[in-house]
């Protein structure tokens, strides 16, 4: 299987818990329909605020199972697409768009099924003036992401793996799954063993 597939049956808590807390996105960054899981390789966007031409040269570049993760500042007046421009997306075969930012046509965009996270929906479009840059590092909802390193997101939120770091953070995080298993299936709705799970964890 590829990493990226095998990142994508993993809860974005245990690869969180592997990356000791450091490489998750803001947790305003929220997908708009708690189903959504994405996981893929990013295909970066750095946005002046308010200004979404680049966008558009993105989804033309970007190839299909890539992830669009857009810095767009965090503004939130100025959309920085809407059904349309997703849509395009969708079709073209990008996997998911993570924006630092907000969309609009939120009815239309939640008709697509496809996994959008983004701090939430405006009324109105960004200009097109065309300033912006794509495949290079930006910040994103607080992290710093490379063209090429692993996103994965999920109800919770989103979480990136540095490329140099995927084979040890897949380990740890599959590491850290089994953990929660057996730590569920020790107590597994027994008062007794709750209580004795807990002695041992204060003690
Ligand atoms: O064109 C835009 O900037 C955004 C928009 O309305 C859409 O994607 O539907």
């Amino acid at each position: 299987m590829k990493i990226v597939d095998e990142f994508h049956e993993i809860p974005t808590t245990c690869i969180s818990d592997a990356l000791q807390g450091l490489e998750n996105l803001h947790s305003a960054i929220k997908p708009l329909k708690e189903e959504y899981r994405v996981a893929g390789r990013a295909f970066t966007v750095k946005m002046v605020a308010g200004d979404n031409l680049v966008v558009l040269k993105a989804i033309r570049e970007a190839q299909p199972g890539d992830v669009l993760v857009i810095d767009a500042k965090g503004e939130k007046n100025r959309a920085v697409a809407g059904d349309f421009v997703l849509g395009m997306a969708q079709t073209l075969g990008i996997t998911g768009v993570i924006v630092d930012g907000v969309i609009r046509d939120i009815i239309g965009t939640k008709e697509l099924n496809y996994p959008i996270f983004c701090k939430g929906s405006t009324i109105a479009a960004s200009g097109k003036a065309g300033e912006g840059d794509i495949n290079v590092p930006i910040s994103c909802g607080g992290v710093t992401i490379h063209p090429g390193d692993i996103i994965v997101g999920d109800a919770d939120g989103v979480v990136v793996i540095p490329q140099e770091r995927e084979e040890e953070i897949l380990a740890k995080s599959l590491e850290k799954v089994e953990k929660d298993r057996i730590r569920s299936e020790m107590v597994s709705g027994d008062k007794k063993k709750i209580i004795e799970y807990l002695d041992r964890s204060i003690s």
